[in-house]
């Protein structure tokens, strides 16, 4: 019999940093949990390399694990203290202004349906933005953009071989997608899906470009850890519906933004599937998904709520045939999706100018 991750996961939220009302997971310090019969091991990650709690925290999580998971689960010696360097210099992109990390807790609430939308609607207000299709294991971007046959080629500038972005609607992408059938990158394992993402950042002949947006995997994985050390993230949106389930998964993924050794801050919210109107009762709204879920969670949290985007056929058709609503800017979806573009433009100007720029981390012992 072997120990379930929950049950570690579980144990691991009954420790507190000292000093503080919260645990070591809401704070991200745990990475890479490996679990194999009895044998339990860990990374506690912190943001110096000589924190005082370092020991004290070490004993905390074995008497946690022993107590709550098994008294006789081989802990002690399989904790890997690892710490978050900040590092100070001009990373990939320089010619980015910014880079902003779309992410969801929870899968197919529309996160990649709000990456492509936004692209297209920032290109529309005149930006120059470039999407990079970061769900290694699920790429869509391809189809939404109806460009599943590109194929990007490479150049030589500097004598380095540079992937050209492809381009449509007014923005420059890349996917895992335009090179590898997509049902062969869902068998790859972390370190593979990591190394492409990385190559589609760094060969990419991204240019000077005003938005860089990275459609993120559901969750929270090795690829969120893989562009946090990669490039400096100007700050990260969440997309979720209002669904209770979504918005639990929505908190686990600003944690992981906002905690230990990521340090990227949360831009804002964006509600999806936030009602639903049949085009024959144009006065209705029926919420499926809960009412507001998303709005109040903002509230709680203290993040801009910056749209609410109901479900809407076009929204889905444009998703499956490849011409986003957002390209349709006089239709009452192409003005959603133009405000959600203004409104991110403001919250970016106001980050740039209220706090210093992130910087990349590693993480390294
Ligand atoms: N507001 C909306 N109205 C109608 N359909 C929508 C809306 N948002 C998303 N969809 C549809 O829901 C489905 C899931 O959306 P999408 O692929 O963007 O989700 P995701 O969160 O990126 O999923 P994944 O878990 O694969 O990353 C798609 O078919 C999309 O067209």
């Amino acid at each position: 019999m072997s120990y379930t991750q929950k049950q570690v996961t579980d144990a691991l939220h009954l420790v507190k940093f000292p000093g503080s009302d919260k645990d070591i997971m809401a704070l991200d310090m745990v990475r890479n949990i490996k679990i194999e019969g009895k044998k339990i091991g860990f990374d506690l990650v912190f943001q110096k390399s000589d924190d005082p709690q370092i020991i004290t925290l070490k004993k905390l999580c074995v008497s946690a694990i022993l107590k709550f998971v098994d008294k006789e689960a081989e802990i002690k010696g399989n904790i890997k203290v690892k710490a978050v360097h900040i590092v100070d210099e001009p990373g990939v992109l320089p010619n980015v202004k910014n880079i902003i990390a779309i992410a969801s807790g929870k899968g197919g609430v529309g996160k990649s349906t709000v990456a492509t939308n936004l692209a297209v609607a920032l290109a529309n207000a005149g930006a120059k933005v470039g999407l990079i299709d970061a769900d290694i294991f699920g790429p869509s971007i391809p189809k939404m953009f109806g460009s599943e046959s590109a194929r990007p080629s490479l150049i030589k500038i500097d004598d380095k071989d540079r992937i050209e972005p492809h381009e449509k609607f007014g923005v420059k992408m890349l996917s895992i997608g335009f090179f590898v059938d997509p049902a062969q990158a869902t068998v790859w394992r972390g370190p593979m899906a990591s190394n492409a993402l990385k190559q589609l950042i760094e060969e990419g002949n991204w240019g000077d470009l005003d938005f860089v947006l990275i459609d993120l995997p559901p969750g929270t994985s090795d690829i969120h850890l893989t562009l946090v050390q990669t490039v400096p993230v100007t700050g990260a949106i969440i997309v979720s519906t209002p669904q209770e389930v979504a918005l639990a998964d929505a908190i686990k993924a600003i944690s992981m933004f906002e905690g230990a050794g990521v340090n990227v801050p949360v831009l804002g919210m964006v509600e999806n599937m936030a009602w639903f109107t049949p085009a024959e009762l144009p006065e209705n709204k029926y919420y499926i998904f809960g009412k507001d879920g998303c709005k109040k969670l903002a509230e709680e949290k203290g993040i801009d709520l910056l749209g609410q985007i109901p479900i809407v056929q076009s929204i889905r058709e444009g998703g499956d045939n490849g011409i986003p609503a957002a390209v349709n800017t006089d239709t009452v979806t192409g003005m959603a999706f133009a405000d959600l573009a203004s409104k991110l433009m403001s919250v970016v100007d106001k980050r740039n100018a209220d706090k210093d720029p992130t910087k990349r981390v590693e993480i390294t012992r």
